[in-house]
């Protein structure tokens, strides 16, 4: 649909843009990327034929840029550029009809029905519609972005050029309209060239990324290969980390606030961060952990400064038992969304907690264990599904920097070692009568402080593997003793 090659230009003899060849297919949305000053909007300019270039050349569909009159050129590229201005006092819907001129035809300039079909429609579908007898001085930022975006839509063009189009629009409307962009290239074919400030709009939105640098390509690619971390870091001179979306399959990119080196700086977590009572055991942290973890609430990847193992009768039985530890963690004082909160029937003053250290980081290992509920897992099939409450509850505070990879191997070490103490202490399922492996509802926590030394990996031989395999061993060792001698004395 538009082929650059080799296009050389700029502003009288400043040269802006230099060697810049890419090409866009029909029906993509193809973004465009760069540092403030980059070229990009010097780009736009010149592929809608505002700004002539002096080398090189621009083909629309085939046939040179330069071939096209103004009026046919409207009827393929509409453009949607960042500081429109309006110098008469228009009305919405007139301010939309505008965008019909190219498509009108006889002396007169005839109105016909399919240009009112038109305009009502787009109208419509940017939400402009109950604002038409509206002058648009009158406009929010956003509702004026939106009449001009209708306007280049009603020329009902086959490019459509846009200036960082989510500009002065709320979430929703970025939303929406990106949604609209990306319906209408696939159903219409529409071709769509935008400017993007918002690294994570473009990678969730485009098809393909045009980087520019210093009003060079830098890379010409998909989102996957042009978002990298290292490739981002470079261009904008900035520290940034990219992380996958929750939902589909698209990198994401954010910064990291300078503070984030200072708040760190030398704080160790240790057990003088714990309390113990009869209702909980709780970890408070001065700062916010990346954890890893099973539990009631913060489950999955995430960053909570409080922890709290709560414990609960052996028969507690509950509906819907995230909703109610929510409403202990607020009744106690526990901010849930900050909180990895667990539950135990173990009695509180049964945890075993030890602090592990090396030379470069250290460990606090903690764990509750009982083991009423000990299955194994191979013959799990034969038992019935029932949620009681978590029965080895392991939590590893790790002073030190984790990669991903090290937050899983961590859990898998930890796992291993607890399966070694089921064995050693002859740890029996009751339904199977075979050798358990856990409990049914074990849970695990893995928080680091993300500071000071850089621990890869945690396999079983790994520094840090090292310790986890010890300090799980023991501490749960310990732990099911404990629970073990206090059942003892019961009976
Ligand atoms: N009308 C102009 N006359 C002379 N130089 C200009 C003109 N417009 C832009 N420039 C220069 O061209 C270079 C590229 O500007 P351009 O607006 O294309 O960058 P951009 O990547 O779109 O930046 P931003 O992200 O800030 O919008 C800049 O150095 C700018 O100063």
């Amino acid at each position: 649909m538009l082929e650059i090659e080799q296009l050389y230009g700029g502003y009288d003899k400043d040269l802006v843009l230099e060697d810049i060849s890419f090409q866009v297919r029909k029906g993509e949305l193809f973004g465009i990327l760069g540092p403030n000053g980059s070229g990009k909007t010097t780009l736009l300019k010149m592929i809608s034929g505002i700004l002539p270039y002096k080398q090189g050349s621009i083909l629309v569909k085939g046939q040179p840029l330069k071939k096209y009159s103004t009026k046919q050129l409207a009827k393929v590229i509409a453009v949607l550029s960042q500081h429109t201005s309006e110098a008469f006092s228009y009305t919405v819907k007139e301010t939309v009809s505008l965008g019909r001129y190219a498509h009108q035809t006889g002396f007169f300039n005839e109105w016909a029905q399919e240009d009112e079909k038109i305009v009502e429609e787009v109208m419509s579908r940017t939400g402009v519609s109950a604002l038409k007898e509206q002058p648009i001085q009158l406009l929010s930022g956003g509702e004026r972005q939106r009449v001009f975006l209708a306007q280049a839509l009603a020329q009902e063009p086959q490019i459509l050029l846009l200036d960082e189009p989510t500009n002065h629009l709320d979430l929703s409307y970025q939303k929406e309209l990106l949604d609209l962009l990306k319906k209408w290239t696939r159903e219409k074919e529409l071709t769509v060239v935008s400017i993007f400030h918002d690294l994570n709009l473009a990678g969730l939105y485009c098809d393909r990324l045009l980087l520019m640098e210093n009003g060079k390509v830098n890379r010409c690619e998909t989102p996957n290969e042009v978002l990298k971390q290292d490739t981002i870091e470079e261009v904008y001179h900035t520290e940034i980390r990219r992380h996958p979306h929750p939902k589909v399959p698209a990198p994401q990119m954010v910064l990291l606030p300078e503070s984030y080196h200072q708040v760190r700086n030398n704080v160790k977590i240790t057990e003088k961060d714990m309390a113990i009572n009869e209702e909980f055991i709780v970890l408070k942290a001065p700062f916010s952990l990346r954890t890893m973890s099973s539990g009631v609430t913060g489950s999955g990847m995430g960053w909570h400064h409080t922890f709290v193992n709560r414990h609960v009768d052996k028969n507690y039985n509950c509906e819907n038992h995230r909703e109610e530890m929510r409403d202990y963690l607020k009744a106690n004082g526990f901010e849930p969304s900050e909180t990895v909160g667990m539950m135990t029937a173990v009695h509180t003053e049964d945890v075993v907690y030890r602090l592990y250290e090396e030379q470069q980081f250290s460990l606090l290992v903690l764990v509750t264990a009982g083991v009423g509920n000990a299955v194994d897992v191979s013959k799990s099939h034969e038992h019935s599904y029932c949620l009681t409450p978590g029965t080895i509850n392991t939590w590893l505070f790790i002073n030190g920097e984790l990669t991903d990879e090290a937050f899983i191997q961590s859990v898998v070490t930890a796992t291993e070692a607890k399966v070694k103490v089921m064995h050693d202490l002859n740890i029996q399922d009751a339904v199977s009568e075979t050798m358990a492996t856990g409990t049914s509802t074990d849970s695990i926590l893995i928080a680091a402080t993300q500071n000071g030394t850089v621990l890869e990996y945690a396999g079983s031989i790994t520094p840090l593997g090292k310790l986890i395999g010890k300090g799980v061993y023991d501490c749960t060792e310990e732990a099911i003793r404990k629970s073990l001698e206090r059942r003892a004395k019961r009976c």
